[in-house]
């Protein structure tokens, strides 16, 4: 079983990320995970601490001369602000007179509406948010992007998956095309200063953001993945918990600010009648047998890939953290208030997109690793053959009637 952890804060020394379960053999390098915490950064709209920290990166545990090895793969991403906020996130106790003024300079007791803060202190015993928001921040999606890296590494090596991204809208301009993009598009998308694809909107969202951006409002949006190139067969109809759609739901709703998911054309198949809701089948030559003339499935029935482009999409909220405050209740004095202002992103669609790309990648690699074990890539590989030969020797013989 493929499992992963992420620890750490987003203003403490480093963030970690481990990865359990991969197999020996995969080619991946730090300059790989470098490639894809580049990504994570991207976007118009972005907190400005996207522009001057960089992800310092150590492979710990797990790779070596470029290699899995089949232990975890451990990560290490520190913090290169870490000397301005030692003391507030001192892992031992520093002196009381200057936590003290460190908490007359900051008071956080003024929760933001849409935050982990007040639900978070009043979990976990708190009188202020700072140990409740230095967890709930994405900052911590830069671990997942990490280990998901490697994930993604096995999927193209054993399958010859691709994963995209892109974003279909932010705030209420949509950029949704005809065409799904492919790998070779995805320079392009990541060129794109708010990662559309191949639409003519990007102007627009540029300027809905710098919008939002100068009355002191946040946006949210949608993004889409897809994953080119699966076999059918990942995931199973037989268990609740087994079901591919329930655990990319899961996946992608773990990440911080993501409302909703979309499976294929989940929502506007709502509002068709069956006859134009299915993908129906045609038979075809060669391996694959049948032919979908649509993909309004998403490339999943019954919770099983069937070999049609997986196409995934969520919703994101805007950024709680809001230049132009909301309405809160200081906790210490039970009055109204205004909520405190972190710096912050205006809006973090593209790189949600990103980091979306990541947990398709985590959930599909397990699935993968389910259907055909192996303890290294070359006997990963061996099963994934054995697999295509048992199919195509079922659709012989489905055609020839035995
Ligand atoms: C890539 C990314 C960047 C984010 N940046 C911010 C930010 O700068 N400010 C903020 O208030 N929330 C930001 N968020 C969202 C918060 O982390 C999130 O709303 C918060 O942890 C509460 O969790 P919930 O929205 O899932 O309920 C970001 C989310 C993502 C995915
Ligand atoms: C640091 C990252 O995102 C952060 C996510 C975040 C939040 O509340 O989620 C708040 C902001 O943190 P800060 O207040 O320190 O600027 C973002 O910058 C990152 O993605 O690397």
């Amino acid at each position: 079983m493929l499992r992963w952890m992420t620890a750490g804060e987003s203003h403490g020394p480093a963030l970690v990320g481990v990865l359990e379960g991969m197999v020996a053999g995969v080619e991946v390098t730090t300059s790989d995970i470098f490639a894809q915490l580049e990504r994570r950064k991207l976007g118009f709209g972005r907190s400005p601490r996207m522009n001057f920290e960089s992800d310092e990166l150590e492979i710990v545990g797990g790779i070596r001369h470029g290699l899995t090895q089949g232990s975890p793969v451990a990560v290490r991403i520190g913090n290169t602000e870490w000397p301005k906020w030692e003391q507030v996130m001192a892992a031992d106790p520093v002196d009381p007179e200057v936590l003290a003024s460190l908490a007359r300079n900051e008071p956080l007791t003024r929760p933001r509406p849409g935050h982990a803060d007040l639900p978070g202190m009043q979990k976990y015993d708190f009188d202020e948010s700072r140990p409740v928001l230095e967890r709930a921040s994405a900052r911590e999606t830069a671990a997942r992007v990490a280990v998901g890296t490697v994930a993604r590494c096995f999927l193209r090596q054993l399958l010859g998956v691709e994963l995209v991204s892109h974003v279909v809208s932010l705030g209420d301009v949509d950029a949704a095309g005809e065409t799904l993009p492919t790998a070779a598009d995805l320079p392009a998308i990541d060129e794109n200063p708010v990662r559309a694809f191949g639409s003519g909107a990007t102007e627009r969202m540029m300027a809905e953001v710098e919008a939002a951006k100068s009355s002191g409002d946040t946006l949210g949006g949608v993004v889409e993945v897809i994953a080119h190139g699966l076999p059918p067969g990942l995931g199973s109809h037989v268990h609740w918990d087994r079901k591919l759609d329930s655990r990319l739901a899961q996946a992608l709703m773990s990440i911080q600010a993501l409302k909703g998911v979309e499976i294929g054309e989940a929502f506007t198949n709502a509002r068709r009648r069956g006859s134009a809701a299915h993908d129906e089948l045609h038979p075809a030559e060669g391996p694959k047998w049948v032919h979908r003339s649509s993909n309004r499935a998403g490339g999943l029935e019954g919770g099983i890939t069937n070999g049609e482009p997986l196409v995934v999409r969520a919703a994101k909220k805007p950024i709680s953290s809001l230049p132009r405050a909301l309405s809160t209740v200081d906790v210490r004095t039970g009055e109204q208030a205004q909520a405190m202002h972190q710096r912050s992103d205006v809006t973090a669609v593209p790189r949600a997109a990103v980091v979306a790309e990541t947990m398709v990648a985590l959930v599909l690699a397990q699935a993968a690793l389910e259907k055909f074990g192996g303890d290294s890539l070359g006997e990963t590989r061996r099963n994934v053959e054995g697999y295509f030969a048992a199919l195509s020797r079922r659709a012989e013989s489905w055609r020839e009637g035995e």
